[in-house]
């Protein structure tokens, strides 16, 4: 198996901005990944994306893709690879031309019978059956990123790198898209970094996520890893409601752990309320209506603050003994 992508020590100052864009940065990728790189606005995600296209200088370190440097667009006449294709949110087409002519075109270095079975196989993946007589101005947003997919897809790339591509479609679409994005995944056994803020999306999607946070690497794990054992408090918010307890709140509640220092976590579905039995009083404060659970929050007489997850909404100002099962409770670095 050819190497997959290396990012080494990297980092990216822009000009005339104090901070990095992404600071020390490492990690390894084997091919036939989906990556989903995530963190917060400002983080370094675009940045990196970019840089994995060679589209940006790096100031230090290095990218490479199956063993070859990934060059900067300082160092190449015309920067980007043709086997690393960046999708960026603006969806640019043939716009004189059918679907099925523009999934053709992006193919025109491709001999006539493998282009016809390509351009099949591809309008089936990306589900465009039924389109591929429409202009582009004929199509809806969802189904021109679709078409931007099939063109992108078309000459066999190595590296697919996906910018926020759901951004501006709605929950239904984005569902729909994501089980796409999944099927070209698995069907044409390709890489795929994408890059997302929207938790969901990430854990959904990947099989591995980067969190970002100020250019550097909070942590790159699986998705199950990052819910369930997040390495900080940063991590433990980004990816879903979280009770970040410090070790002066866990000893108001008579919680002990073996850990000196850092902060603890349990996700308020693994919060248990009862009338009565063990653990510690608190009050309900506020009921938050979600759907199909509640969102319920309380609060302890040492005004530690929990929430909870409840098939029913409680009276607020009534009072519950609060638990979770031991291992539960997560500790996190920070
Ligand atoms: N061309 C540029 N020139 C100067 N600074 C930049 C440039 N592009 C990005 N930055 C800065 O680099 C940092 C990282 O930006 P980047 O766009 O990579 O983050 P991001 O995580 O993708 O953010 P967002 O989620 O808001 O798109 C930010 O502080 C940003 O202001």
């Amino acid at each position: 198996m050819p190497e997959g992508l290396e990012v080494n020590t990297c980092s990216v100052k822009y000009p005339g901005v104090e901070t990095r864009a992404l600071s020390k940065l490492s990690f390894k990728l084997p091919r036939g990944s989906f990556l989903v790189i995530s963190g917060a606005s400002g983080s370094g995600k675009t940045t990196l994306l970019r840089s994995i296209a060679g589209l940006v200088d790096l100031s230090n370190g290095k990218i490479t893709w199956g063993g070859s440097l990934i060059q900067g667009p300082a160092d190449r006449l015309v920067p980007g690879y043709n086997h690393i294709k960046l999708i960026t949110q603006e969806l640019e087409l043939q716009e004189k031309m059918t679907v099925r002519e523009n999934v053709r075109y992006a193919m025109r270095a491709f001999s006539d019978p493998y282009k016809s079975e390509r351009v099949e196989e591809l309008i089936k993946i990306c589900r465009l059956r039924d389109l591929e007589e429409r202009r582009p101005d004929q199509l809806s947003g969802g189904q021109r990123q679709r078409v931007v997919w099939a063109v992108n897809l078309a000459d066999e790339p190595e590296l697919l790198l996906l910018d926020e591509p759901f951004s501006h479609l709605d929950v239904m679409l984005k569902s729909e898209m994501t089980t796409v994005l999944k099927e070209i995944h698995r069907e044409l056994r390709i890489t795929v970094i994408m890059v997302t803020h929207d938790p969901a999306e990430a854990l959904s999607l990947a099989d591995k996520i980067l969190l970002l946070r100020l250019g550097k690497m909070d942590m790159l794990a699986t998705p199950k890893t990052m819910y369930n054992q997040p390495a900080t408090a940063y991590g433990a918010a980004f990816f879903g409601e979280a009770n970040i307890f410090t070790r002066k709140n866990l000893e108001s509640m008579g919680v002990k752990s073996s850990e000196a220092n850092g902060k603890w976590m349990v996700r308020p579905e693994d919060v248990v309320l009862e009338a009565d039995g063990r653990g510690v009083e608190a009050t309900v404060t506020d009921v938050q209506f979600r759907g199909f659970y509640y969102m319920i929050h309380l609060s302890t007489s040492q005004h530690v603050e929990i929430k909870a997850i409840c098939n029913r909404a409680l009276k607020t100002g009534s009072k519950w003994l609060v638990r979770w099962p031991v291992s539960k409770l997560h500790h996190l670095k920070k």
